[in-house]
C-alpha cells in the first residue's frame, strides 16, 4: 500500500469534505472517500467482502424488512432498543436477530449502541418506508433469481451479449413462461407488485427533469385546457406526471398516465387529479393522437432495440408534425468513466430484460432508425438521467 497515495487521498477527502454541503461538493467528497477506501482495503479484503459480506448484507436487509425490524426501530426514534424487545414484537429468535443486527451495524444501517442494543439510522428509517423497502424487495427477488443461474446461462450461450427479450437471464433462471412484467403482474403476486410499484417511486435519487430544465423551452408553453399537454407512457402509478403538475401548475393542458391494467388499478383516481388514467399497452397503436409531448421515463431501458423500435413507432404514428415531441428521461451512459449507478442499472437491465443503458451514440442510432431525431439532450442537475427531446425527422 503506497502511503504517499493514502496521504494524498486523505488530503483530497479533507478538502472536498469541506464543500460537501452542495450537491456537487458532496458528490466530489464521496468520490474522494471511495478512492481512499479502495486504496486502504487490501485486494484480499476486497475479494472477501465481495465473496460473502456484500451478498449476505443485502440478504440481511431483506430479512430485516420482512421481520419489520426497521419499522420497529423507527418507532423508537433513534433511541436504543434492546434485542429482547425487538425479538418480542417480531417473534423472531433473539439470537438470530442479534446476528443480523450486528452485521447491519458494520455497514451503518443500524447503530449498535451497547451490548445487544440497537438504534435506527437515516438509512434504516428509509428502509422502513414503502419506497425504500420496495426497492430492496423488488431487486432482491429479481437479482437473486437471475444470479443463481447467470454462469450457466452465459456458458450455454457462448458469452453473447443478451438482446432477446424472451431469453433473459431472469427468465432462464426463474423458468417463467412469462416475460418479467407479465410475471410481476400475474394474479397471486401482490407482494411483488407492491414492491415493484414502490421501487419505481424510489428509483430517481436526484433532481427530477422538471425541476431542472426550462419548461417553456421544452414544452413551448401551455395548451388549451381540452388539448393534451403530456402523456406519460408506461408511467406506472402516475407519481411522476403528478410531480410535474405540482411543480408547474401554471402549464395548462390535459395530463394522462398510461400503463398496464394492474399499475393503473393501483392509482387512487382522486389523489392523482388532474392527471387522467388510461390502460394502454405501448406495443399497440397510441390512442391519444397529437399530444404536445409523449413522455417516456425509464421505459425504453427495459427493452432491447427491436422492442424499442415498436414502442417508438407507435408514438411516431400519433405525433403531429412540427408540434408533438417525445421526451425521453433516461440514463445516457458516458463514453468514459460511467459511475456505479449507471453501470449498476445497466447490469440490472441486462439480467432482468436482456436490455441495456445506452450511450448517446446508441440512443441516436436507435431513434434515427425509426425516422425520429434527437434535437436536444438536456442535463438535469445532478441526476444521472438526462432529458432527450425527440421530434419527427
Ligand atoms: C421501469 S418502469 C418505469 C415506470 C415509470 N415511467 C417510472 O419511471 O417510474 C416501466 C413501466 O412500463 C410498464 N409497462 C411494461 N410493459 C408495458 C406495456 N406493454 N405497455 C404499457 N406499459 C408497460 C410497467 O408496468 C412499468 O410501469
Amino acid at each position: 500500500m503506497a502511503t504517499s497515495n493514502i496521504a494524498q487521498l486523505l488530503t483530497q477527502v479533507a478538502s472536498t469534505g469541506l464543500q460537501a454541503t452542495s450537491v456537487s461538493g458532496r458528490s466530489a467528497a464521496l468520490s474522494a472517500a471511495r478512492s481512499l477506501v479502495a486504496a486502504l482495503e487490501s485486494p484480499a479484503e476486497r475479494i472477501a467482502r465481495m465473496s460473502w459480506y456484500d451478498p449476505l448484507l443485502t440478504a440481511a436487509v431483506r430479512l430485516g424488512i420482512d421481520a419489520k425490524l426497521f419499522i420497529e426501530l423507527r418507532e423508537h426514534a433513534g433511541k436504543p432498543m434492546p434485542i429482547s424487545e425487538l425479538a418480542g414484537t417480531n417473534k423472531a429468535d433473539p439470537v438470530l436477530l442479534a446476528r443480523l443486527l450486528k452485521l447491519l451495524a458494520t455497514a451503518d444501517i443500524v447503530k449498535e449502541t451497547s451490548s445487544n442494543s440497537f438504534a435506527s439510522t437515516p438509512t434504516s428509517n428509509l428502509l422502513a418506508t414503502p419506497e425504500g423497502s420496495g426497492s430492496i424487495v423488488n431487486c432482491f427477488s429479481g437479482i437473486s433469481t437471475a444470479n443463481s443461474k447467470i454462469v450457466e446461462y452465459f456458458r450455454a450461450r457462448g458469452y453473447r451479449n443478451p438482446v432477446d427479450k424472451d431469453d433473459s437471464i431472469w427468465r432462464y433462471a426463474s423458468g417463467s413462461e412469462l416475460h418479467y412484467f407479465d410475471w410481476v403482474f400475474k394474479p397471486g403476486n401482490e407482494e411483488e407488485v407492491e414492491a415493484f410499484l414502490n421501487h419505481m417511486k424510489f428509483k430517481t435519487l436526484a433532481t427530477k427533469w422538471y425541476e431542472a430544465v426550462p419548461i417553456d423551452q421544452v414544452l413551448g408553453g401551455s395548451c388549451k385546457e381540452d388539448e393534451v399537454l403530456m402523456v406519460d407512457v408506461g408511467g406506472n402509478t402516475g407519481y411522476d406526471i403528478l410531480g410535474f403538475h405540482q411543480a408547474h401548475p401554471e402549464v395548462k393542458g390535459r395530463l394522462i398516465v398510461q400503463d398496464l391494467p394492474k399499475s393503473i388499478a393501483a392509482i387512487d383516481k382522486e389523489e392523482i387529479k388532474p392527471v387522467e388514467t388510461m390502460e394502454h399497452d405501448f406495443f399497440t397503436p397510441q390512442p391519444v393522437r397529437g399530444a404536445k409531448a409523449y413522455y417516456l421515463k425509464m421505459v425504453l431501458h427495459d427493452w432491447p432495440d427491436s422492442a424499442c423500435r415498436d414502442i417508438l413507432s407507435n408514438l411516431k404514428s400519433a405525433m403531429t408534425p412540427g408540434y408533438s415531441k417525445i421526451l425521453i428521461n433516461e440514463i445516457v451512459v458516458p463514453d468514459v468513466g460511467a459511475n456505479w449507478l449507471e453501470t449498476g442499472i445497466d447490469m440490472l437491465m441486462m439480467v432482468t430484460h436482456s436490455s441495456a443503458e445506452r450511450t448517446e451514440t446508441m440512443w441516436t442510432e436507435l431513434i434515427e432508425s425509426v425516422g425520429l431525431k434527437i434535437t436536444k439532450v438536456r442535463v438535469c442537475g445532478d441526476a444521472v438521467e438526462k432529458l432527450m427531446e425527440v421530434e419527427l425527422a
